[in-house]
Parts: C-alpha cells; sequence; structure tokens
C-alpha cells in the first residue's frame, strides 16, 4: 500500500491565548507561525472562535497576507464566519462545531444531521477556491454524509482517542484507521487533530492514508520550556518517524 506524505499544520490559536490575557500585542501569534514554519511546519492553522477568546479578525488578516505556508482557517457554519473566510481566501478552511460555553472543541460536526445547512458553506468556500474540510467523528455515517456533502478533505477529531488509554485506546485508534481508509477510498483527503502530543502521536502518524495532523495546544504548551522551534522540529521527527 502506498503511503502519503503526513505534513504538519501549526495551530497558533493558545500563542494568542496567552497574549490576550494581558490585551497586548505580545506574545504575537504571526511571529509564532513564521518560527513554526522556519521550523518545519507545512501549514498553519488558526481558529477565529466566535467569542474570539484567542484568535481575533486582525491575526486572520494579518496569517492570510504574511505567510508563506499555507493557512487553515477552523471556523463555524455561520454567515459572519463564511464571509471572513471569502474576504481573506486562505488555503483551506475547516468547518468546525462551535459552542459558546465549551472549553474546547468537544466532539465532532454531526455532517449527516447538518446536510442541509452545511451544504451550502461546502459549496460557496469550494466555489472560492478554498480547500474545505469538515472536522468529524471517526465514524462512518460522517465520512458517507462529508461524500455527499463534496468536501474534499475530512478532519477526525482525535480528542476521544488522546484521553483514552490501553484497550479503549486501540479501539479508537482503529475507529480512526478505518474512517480514513473509507474516506481516502471514496476520494476525500483525511487528515486528524486535536489532543495529539509526543506521546501519542505515533500510532496517529502511523496511519497511511492520513495527509496531515494537525495540532497546537501541545506544542504551544511545550514550547515554554523547550521554546517553539524544538518542540516543531520534535514533532516533525516523531511523525517522520512514525511513517
Ligand atoms: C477545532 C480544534 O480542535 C482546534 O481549534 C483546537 O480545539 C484549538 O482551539 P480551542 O482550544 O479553542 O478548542
Ligand atoms: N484541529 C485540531 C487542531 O488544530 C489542534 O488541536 P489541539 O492540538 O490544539 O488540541
Amino acid at each position: 500500500m502506498s503511503v502519503t506524505p503526513l505534513r504538519l499544520g501549526v495551530n497558533i490559536d493558545h500563542v494568542a491565548t496567552v497574549r490576550n490575557a494581558r490585551g497586548g500585542d505580545y506574545p504575537d501569534p504571526v511571529r509564532a507561525a513564521e518560527l513554526a514554519a522556519a521550523a518545519g511546519a507545512d501549514g498553519i492553522t488558526a481558529h477565529l472562535r466566535e467569542d474570539r477568546r484567542h484568535i481575533t479578525d486582525e491575526d486572520i488578516r494579518r496569517l492570510a497576507e504574511g505567510l508563506d505556508i499555507p493557512l487553515n482557517l477552523e471556523m463555524a457554519a455561520t454567515d459572519e464566519m463564511l464571509s471572513i473566510a471569502l474576504r481573506h481566501t486562505p488555503h483551506a478552511a475547516c468547518i468546525v462545531p462551535e459552542k459558546r460555553e465549551e472549553r474546547t472543541t468537544e466532539g465532532g460536526l454531526d455532517a449527516a444531521g447538518g446536510h442541509n445547512h452545511l451544504a451550502p458553506f461546502v459549496a460557496e468556500l469550494r466555489n472560492a477556491n478554498i480547500r474545505v474540510s469538515l472536522f468529524i467523528e471517526p465514524d462512518p455515517a460522517q465520512v458517507e454524509a462529508a461524500i455527499h456533502l463534496g468536501a474534499p478533505v475530512v478532519e477526525f477529531h482525535t480528542g476521544r482517542f488522546a484521553h483514552l488509554e490501553g484497550e479503549a485506546q486501540a479501539v479508537e485508534l482503529r475507529r480512526i484507521a478505518d474512517a480514513a481508509a473509507l474516506a481516502a477510498k471514496n476520494g476525500i483527503e483525511p487528515h486528524a487533530g486535536h489532543g495529539l502530543t509526543f506521546d501519542n502521536v505515533s500510532p496517529i502518524a502511523a496511519i497511511p492514508q492520513l495527509a496531515e495532523l494537525n495540532i497546537g495546544h501541545f506544542l504551544i504548551g511545550e514550547a515554554i520550556f523547550t521554546g517553539l522551534e524544538a518542540s516543531v522540529k520534535k514533532m516533525r521527527e516523531l511523525m517522520d518517524l512514525a511513517r
């Protein structure tokens, strides 16, 4: 079986979280994005939450205009986010579910139940040449829904995998691998992300159909101790070793 090259997308949301703790402009997520690119990131991911708790509209403008590597904008399926995406035309847009009160993205999008709501978002983003991705659970029904929606990419939510251990984690890993195989067989490029760390990335990176991992919170946390360059480089090495 052929093994797809695996890209690393570095999510810089939580550089903005630290900046926003003091309300100024330091540390700058765009500087973090440039450092991550220099350290080997293949792309940058940023989630413009509806409540703007970390990344801001101005961050997205600067990332979209200034980056030398592709930007993946994570966005809820709302008219406001769609108009921001269409204004800045990032390389990719990943539609994610969002709840105002959640601490982080708790699960995947219900692409099956939300078909009628999601269809115009997928169509408009595609018409603007933005590579649309749906952030879904590794569930065959959700992959089928992504196929019907015409999404070229899905990203599997690995948060559940990240929190499980032992046999339960092995079962979840199998689900992710099966979902990735189903997506690839149907011409959809599978990605994965959420909650990935140095300790749990290897079995995910070993899934041959996966083309991209998006990793943020852990890398930014680790950067406090070792620097961003070292944390990105080590993640890149672990991904390459697992392949
Ligand atoms: C969709 C997703 O998984 C990322 O956006 C990640 O969750 C970082 O953002 P939050 O920590 O705000 O959820
Ligand atoms: N889509 C997942 C992502 O961008 C990063 O998630 P996390 O590593 O911050 O949990």
